[in-house]
């Protein structure tokens, strides 16, 4: 990946947020942002980027010269630097513009950091709003636990969880309070299960004028 150049340097955004609309969705780790994500995707045709994905993406890429820095940043549990996040964003938005014409984002993990949350709406795009899935600790730490025997991932262990929890409340929430304060923010309790949170959100996109993608099967 080319040098990191540019990002927060724009005077104006890349896209306008008539070009492209882009939804963070955001949560505690374990939360269940990419299972609601998921549920979205096929529903309303939103393209998923979840940041923490194109990450380790990026770490497990040959030849990166990121790798070793995002595998100590996931498995502290602390926030990589913006302009490597948010290049690989927007390199991704690019690619899914121009190969699958897609302008509706569901940005899922991100941004989790109020100086990153400035930086991408500065010079990629204003988001719509962030989608907040509340959810207490020991709720996300029992999920964790259990993705932890299934996911290989570095960070579902009890050490890693304990610190992206303390670095969730000290570093994201602000992002979450200060588009709240905007009136940016729809926040849905996630402690329910998956399909009665899905309900939740999909009363609140209707109420946002977002309808599900109606499916015509044209009979030949
Ligand atoms: N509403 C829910 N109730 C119970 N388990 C859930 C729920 N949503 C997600 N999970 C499970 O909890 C774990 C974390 O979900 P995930 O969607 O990966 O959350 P996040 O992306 O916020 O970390 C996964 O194992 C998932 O299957
Ligand atoms: O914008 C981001 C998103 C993720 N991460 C890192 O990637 C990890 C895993 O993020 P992911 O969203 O995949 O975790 P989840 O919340 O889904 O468990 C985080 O703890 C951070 O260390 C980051 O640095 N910046
Ligand atoms: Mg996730």
């Amino acid at each position: 990946m080319p040098a990191i150049e540019g990002v927060g340097m724009r005077e104006t955004p890349l896209w306008s947020a008539d070009e492209v609309t882009v939804i963070f969705v955001l949560g505690g780790p374990g939360a269940g942002k990419g299972t609601q994500c998921a549920k979205l995707v096929s529903d309303y045709g939103f393209k998923h980027l979840s940041a923490g994905d194109l990450l380790r993406e990026e770490q497990d890429r040959p030849g990166s010269e990121f790798g070793e820095m995002i595998k100590t940043y996931i498995k502290e549990g602390t926030i990589v630097p913006m302009e490597v996040t948010i290049k690989l964003l927007e390199n991704a938005m690019k690619d899914a513009r121009e190969k699958d014409k897609k302008s509706l984002f569901l940005i899922d993990g991100f941004p989790r950091k109020l100086d990153q949350a400035h930086a991408f709406e500065k010079s990629v795009v204003p988001s719509k709003f962030t989608l907040f899935f509340d959810c207490p600790e020991d709720v996300m730490q029992e999920r964790l636990l259990n993705r932890g025997k299934t996911s290989g991932r570095a960070d579902d262990n009890l050490e890693s969880i304990k610190k992206r929890f303390r670095t969730f409340v000290e570093t994201s929430m602000p992002v979450v309070d200060e588009f709240e304060s905007q009136g940016r923010v729809v926040k849905v309790s996630a402690t329910r299960g998956p399909d009665e949170v899905y309900e939740d959100v999909k009363t609140n996109f209707k109420e946002r004028g977002l309808e599900p993608i109606k499916l015509t099967f044209v009979q030949n």
